[in-house]
């Protein structure tokens, strides 16, 4: 991409596109540490075209794999070849059946608007990773940020952001944030250790129910499980109910259901979804037992490209920094989106002691910085717009590590308790 050129280009410098070299689309497993011991970290102003390397290492791997063929030059190229490291071999294996003449003289097609679209390849599903099993709410928020995707349900967080990077998913939805529990640490310090960009955001309403197997009543319970989320949203509703019986953390609500179903537990019950209940034959015990009836989960949706930024429409911007010589700079960041009028809604610090990272810099130079705390900032404007442009020039004078983990359209879905239940 010729950043120069494009109407944003000075926008698109924000934004990272760098990873070390350790780190290749393709590749069975990524890690997370560096070869140094240092964490990998894709900071602030690293070329776009380190990212398009590695999309050039996965096309080569897949030529290849077909090297005793003569390519179609009429084919869509690219896509096929991502199809084919997907396993879906079809189209690539399609063009073997057209004779070699013929290809030779096949001149190449221009591209049209729908070749330029990022993702899903085209004429497929977009498919959606998120953490849990079916039922989650992770799976109800994939489904209402992508409504007709195909979903792939991880076992953790982090599986999730490495089915994005390794092309098996196209889309990551995960929680950062419930209404009532706080911040959902793990996803800020995984965004921060991964190359996705965040495109998207939608807030979903948690109604969570109390499930057993059917015929079992309050009375026989000595144990409710869930994932510490759904248990912290819920704590006083349990004891009102006069459930003062062990609590105990499990990796997902849905999951907490099947595991109730599937081992016959007559003494368990899950906090989970109505859906949940439904797909693994539970009872409902009781409904609606979050604590707040306003209980919300605010999910992003991670992408390998981040979305251009507009005007036309509320945006919100999130970015990470750090500065290396003490916590002061948190002050005088702020006073530049202060001085803006430029709204933040949310504020995080994370501890980041004894981990030093590795930060990129224009000229893929690495060097190994020490933060005491990463700072998580979100606020309401789209880096399309000037004073947004401005900000953030200022925050990088302020600071040693910035970067823009996404600039993407506000959720403004109106909701009411009543009527909007998540997982249902
Ligand atoms: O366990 C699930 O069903 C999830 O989708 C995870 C999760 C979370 O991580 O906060 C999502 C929404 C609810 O706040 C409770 C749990």
């Amino acid at each position: 991409m010729h950043t120069l050129s494009h109407p944003y280009s000075n926008v698109l410098n924000f934004f990272n596109h760098s990873r070390p070299s350790f780190c290749r689309v393709g590749a069975t497993r990524i890690s997370i540490k560096c070869g140094h011991g240092f964490e990998s970290v894709y900071g602030f102003g690293s070329a776009r075209s380190d990212w398009q390397s590695d999309c050039a290492i996965l096309t080569s791997k897949v030529d290849s794999l077909k090297d005793s063929h003569v390519v179609n030059e009429n084919s869509n190229g690219g896509a096929d070849h991502v199809a084919a490291v997907n396993g879906h071999t079809s189209a690539v294996s399609n063009l073997n059946l057209v004779p070699i003449e013929s290809k030779k003289q096949i001149q190449p097609k221009p591209l049209t608007i729908s070749d330029l679209s990022p993702a899903p390849i085209h004429g497929s599903q977009l498919r959606v990773a998120y953490q849990g099993v079916p039922g989650a709410y992770s799976e109800a928020a994939a489904g209402k940020a992508y409504p007709d995707s195909q979903v792939i349900p991880c076992d953790q967080f982090e599986v999730a952001f490495q089915a994005v990077e390794l092309w098996i998913a196209d889309r990551a939805v995960l929680p950062v944030e419930n209404s009532l529990g706080g911040s959902i640490h793990r996803n800020y310090d995984l965004l921060l250790r991964h190359r996705l960009h965040i495109v998207g955001e939608v807030q979903l309403p948690v109604h969570h129910c109390l499930l057993a197997l059917p015929d079992v009543r309050k009375e026989y319970l000595t144990r409710v499980i869930s994932h510490p989320q759904a248990l912290a949203q819920c704590e006083h509703t349990l004891t009102k109910l006069g459930l003062n019986v062990a609590r105990e953390a499990v990796d997902d609500t849905a999951g907490a259901a099947e595991f109730v179903a599937t081992n016959n537990l007559r003494d368990t019950a899950a906090i989970a979804s109505a859906r949940a209940a439904e797909l693994y034959g539970l009872q409902i015990l009781a409904d609606g037992i979050q604590d707040d009836p306003n209980n919300v989960t605010r999910f992003v949706m991670l992408a390998r490209e981040p979305v251009i930024p507009r005007t036309d429409r509320p945006f919100k911007t999130s970015i990470v920094f750090a500065h290396d010589k003490g916590t002061s700079v948190l002050f005088k960041v702020l006073s530049a989106f202060a001085f803006r009028n430029i709204s933040l809604t949310k504020i995080e610090s994370r501890p980041h002691r004894n981990r030093p990272i590795r930060v990129v810099d224009d000229e893929s130079e690495g060097t190994a910085k020490h933060f005491e705390y990463m700072f998580y900032v979100d606020f309401e404007a789209s880096m399309a717009q000037v004073k947004a442009q401005n900000a953030l020039a200022e925050v990088q004078e302020f600071t040693s590590f910035l970067r823009v983990l996404g600039s993407y359209p506000m959720d403004m879905t109106p909701w009411n308790p009543s009527s909007c239940r998540g997982g249902d």
